[in-house]
């Protein structure tokens, strides 16, 4: 049995948690950064992410997580969590975490157009993901190894990197659960290698 940890300081942790249990997978929320060898993969869900690494740096996480990630454990950032892993942020001196080849705007669809939802075409799905976007950012610029996965309006706002996921948008928040369960199948690949 796989379990999916999701980073619960701040956002929308509960409907990760909902949306991993449906996979099959145990969910546990994160509070504290022992608990991350208890799990296999790790989710940084969508809320703010200024405040998400203030309270990464206030509860000791941020050495933690990379660690994490370097082992080769398989980590899913969404929409705040897509800006903590980048290794570039428009207009910032500083990235967050730094996991992935990656330059993203924040708000990126502009303040006004707070939310919106979208039809998307996601190249490792045979059918379209109707993608709810909340002050969502985007994909500006990737490394050649980051694989994008889903376009809006041309730009990109999904990918994968080895065993790093990210959405711009909010899977978790609508009934169709392809892109956790799709995380939830890289946990347990990953967890297979690296037991052999
Ligand atoms: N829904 C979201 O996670 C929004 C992200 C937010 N705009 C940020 O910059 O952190």
């Amino acid at each position: 049995m796989n379990t999916i940890g999701v980073l619960a300081l701040q956002g929308a942790v509960r409907e990760h948690i909902r949306a991993v249990e449906e996979t099959g997978a145990v969910a546990l929320e994160i509070k504290r950064k022992e608990q991350l060898e208890a799990i296999d993969g790790l989710i940084l869900p969508g809320g703010e992410s200024t405040t998400m690494r203030r309270l990464i740096d206030n509860y000791d996480f941020f050495e933690a997580i990379q660690t994490f990630g370097k082992q080769g454990k398989p980590v899913f950032g969404t929409c705040a969590g897509l800006i903590l892993m980048a290794n570039e942020i428009e207009g910032q001196n500083d990235a967050h975490l730094g996991l992935m080849d990656m330059k993203v705007a924040r708000n990126a669809f502009g303040r006004q157009v707070a939310s919106f939802e979208a039809s998307l075409d996601v190249t490792c799905f045979g059918e379209v993901f109707n993608a709810v976007f909340i002050r969502a950012p985007y994909i500006l610029e990737s490394a050649p190894n980051v694989e994008v996965l889903a376009t809006y309006q041309n730009k990109a706002v999904a990918a994968k990197q080895g065993h790093y996921l990210c959405t711009a948008f909010h899977p978790e928040l609508t009934d169709d659960n392809r892109f956790i369960e799709y995380f939830a199948q890289m946990v347990e690949q990953s967890k297979q290698t690296l037991a052999s």
